[in-house]
């Protein structure tokens, strides 16, 4: 009971401090005239945030207010049910019962729709695969029927909605959630992403209804610049929304996202919607979002930003020992999962063409390979037979890392640094979703290991399956079928998963505390470890580009690299690794990449649609208050 108490206390208090304007709604009211006084007296509110961080024990304070706490929540709650919210549209209730089936809210969709009707702007933060998909659906749908007149809405020529997702993956399975919601409004949805044909979207949205427009930063911004019909179209826009709006702008979409913006009408809500906050984020939310807008925050500043019911682990081995323990950690899963479905993550597309080709023979889960090498087609079929199937595993880039929903994965290995602690985040995000558990393990190398600093405040615990090393390690039915598979990898295909690595990890210096020459010597470990007879050949030119000099590449000048001792693995010419692909494969694992930061700490178990209430929001009815928020928004980094 205490935790419960606290947790809708914490938030409520650190409103006090961040977020004044929020008082008179969000806070028990039994607790609002101290927290109300916090605003006049700094060293009170100063005192309620202290108070606020305590998990296990009260402060005099709280102890002295459980009762009273308790009694009020009851009468301030948050609404749990969608039924609460009186102020939906008929459709979008009918929609929300019928077609998806839901009853209760998550906090964040509770958080959002509460505010309903509202036109304000908001820039949501909410944990990964806790719903925020509908969470911004809702309002942006409600705001088209309050603001566009029925005769416009009945043509159908004008998009009223527009939804931008830094994937296509992402954006197409928006689209799908954005199809089952309308419905029964009988708008349509136009998913305009890269890799599909132009002339044929172009057709539909000439041919078709045009309601809600969902798509990628690089074909909105073509069809803006190139057909004036669309330009036209987005005139009538009155919902605008980026999800995972950090990702759009690390992806370097800022002008894209920006000349989008302009070409949309000033008088707008804009919703923008991420589970993590940077810096750059920020500095494109003060030219896009009205000053008065909302910050609704659900995570709470005491907690890790990833679900708490997803078991984190890590493992630091050389590379010679994590393939094996890679696989053993799957077929493990396996045994106890039959059913599951696992996502892999390697940094680059090079390596993950190569772990999928790798573990074709390895192991007994179907298996799946997603990135960016494979055609837009491909990509759409891989994602949704991954998504339907069961007992199954995918091998991913960074292009599923944020936002893309497969139900019930129930391990998510990374394999390697991910690009950030962001990136970190929404990758384990793939799983424990929808209040589901889950499990998440990080594998990483001695050279890698700095990394995990970085990470010190979410709940990593070494992985148990450590411990069996020296048995994996000696088991030979195991080590004969690692060597077949590496036996059979394409020389090409090495060469090139070693230049992206290159190309990868001396790129992210700023966390390796190593000397940048052990990359290059890791970079060979890993290539033969993974099958290459001796680490492929480098011209002067690409080591240059690295920043490697050739006395600290410690190439020789007959090529390959002095070579440190290695066992069992396969014998193959060096001329096959003669070329030099860097330039080339720079975009698979440049395009893949993406970023921000953040952080919180542990230890309380919940599932996120229904009762929880730990939040914090913003206040839709004094915009003076509203606006020294959004100026602290703004000047906090
Ligand atoms: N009210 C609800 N009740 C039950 N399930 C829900 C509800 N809302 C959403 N879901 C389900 O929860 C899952 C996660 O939702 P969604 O993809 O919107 O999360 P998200 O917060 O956008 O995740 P990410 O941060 O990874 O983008 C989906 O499978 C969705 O169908």
């Amino acid at each position: 009971m205490s935790i419960r108490i606290l947790s809708s206390l914490r938030p409520a208090l650190r409103l006090a401090t961040i977020q004044t304007s929020a008082l008179s709604r969000s806070i028990p009211r039994s607790v609002a005239p101290a927290v109300s006084s916090a605003k006049a007296f700094p060293a009170l509110a100063s005192y309620l945030q202290r108070s606020a961080g305590f998990h296990s024990h009260s402060t005099l304070f709280q102890a002295s207010n459980q009762e009273a706490v308790l009694t009020e929540e009851v009468e301030t709650e948050l609404p749990t049910r969608f039924d609460e919210i009186k102020s939906l549209h008929p459709n979008t209730a009918k929609a929300i019962q019928k077609v998806f089936k839901y009853e209760t809210m998550s906090k964040v969709q509770s958080e959002v729709l509460s505010m309903l009707p509202t036109d304000n702007d908001m820039f949501v933060k909410a944990k990964t695969g806790t719903g925020k998909t509908l969470a911004f659906l809702i309002p942006a749908l409600e705001t088209v029927m309050a603001k566009t007149d029925s005769k416009t809405l009945s043509r159908g020529d004008i998009a009223t909605v527009l939804v931008v997702s830094p994937t296509r993956e992402l954006a197409q399975q928006l689209a799908e959630e954005a199809r089952k919601l309308a419905g029964p409004f009988r708008f349509n949805v136009h998913c305009l992403v890269g890799g599909e044909s132009k002339g044929l979207q172009i057709r539909k949205l000439n041919t078709k209804r045009v309601d809600i427009i969902v798509g990628t930063p690089g074909r909105l911004n073509d069809m803006i610049e190139t057909v004036p019909e669309f330009r036209r179209q987005l005139e009538g826009v009155k919902a605008l929304v980026l999800d995972e709006a950090d990702q759009l702008l690390d992806m370097g979409f800022k002008d894209s996202i920006e000349s989008i913006v302009e070409s949309l009408p000033r008088e707008r809500q804009t919703l923008f919607f991420s589970a993590t906050v940077s810096r750059q984020i920020k500095s494109i939310a003060r030219t896009s979002l009205k000053p008065d807008f909302t910050f609704i925050d659900c995570v709470d500043p005491n907690e890790a930003n990833t679900n708490l019911q997803v078991n984190q682990s890590f493992c630091v081995t050389p590379y010679e020992q994590q393939l094996p323990l890679l696989a053993r950690i799957i077929e493990d899963h396996k045994k106890v999962v039959p059913n599951g479905k696992v996502m892999v993550f390697l940094p680059t597309t090079r390596g993950t063409q190569l772990y999928a080709s790798l573990f074709e023979s390895l192991t007994s889960y179907r298996l799946y390979s997603l990135h960016s090498k494979k055609s837009q087609e491909q990509r759409t079929r891989t994602s949704d037979r991954f998504r339907k199937s069961t007992g199954s595993i995918l091998f991913t880039s960074d292009v599923s890392a944020r936002g893309v929903d497969y139900p019930d994965v129930s391990l998510v290995i990374q394999v390697g640094i991910p690009s950030t602690k962001e990136q970190y985040i929404h990758r384990i995000g793939r799983t424990g979703r929808a209040g589901k558990t889950g499990e998440g393990v990080l594998m990483v190398t001695p050279m890698e290991k700095s990394f995990l600093n970085t990470l010190s405040d979410l709940p990593l615990t070494a992985n148990e399956t450590v411990n069996n090393l020296d048995e994996i390690m000696q088991d030979e039915k195991l080590m004969e079928r690692l060597n077949r598979a590496k036996q059979a990898q394409d020389p090409d295909m090495l060469h090139d998963a070693f230049t992206a690595f290159l190309g990868y990890y001396t790129g992210r210096t700023d966390v390796l505390t190593c000397p940048k020459r052990d990359i290059l010597e890791a970079a060979k470990e890993y290539v033969t470890t993974l099958g290459a007879d001796e680490p492929p050949h480098l011209s002067e030119n690409f080591l240059a580009k690295l920043g490697f000099n050739s006395r600290s590449s410690g190439q020789s000048s007959r090529g390959g690299f002095s070579s440190r001792g290695r066992d069992g693995y396969s014998s193959r010419g060096r001329d096959s690794f003669s070329r030099d692909s860097f330039s080339r494969d720079r975009n698979s694992y440049g395009k893949d990449r993406s970023s921000s930061r953040f952080g919180g700490s542990r230890d309380r178990r919940q599932n996120d649609y229904g009762r929880d209430k730990s939040f914090s929001r913003g206040d839709r009815d004094n915009s003076k208050d509203r606006r020294d928020f959004s100026d602290r928004f703004f000047s906090k980094d």
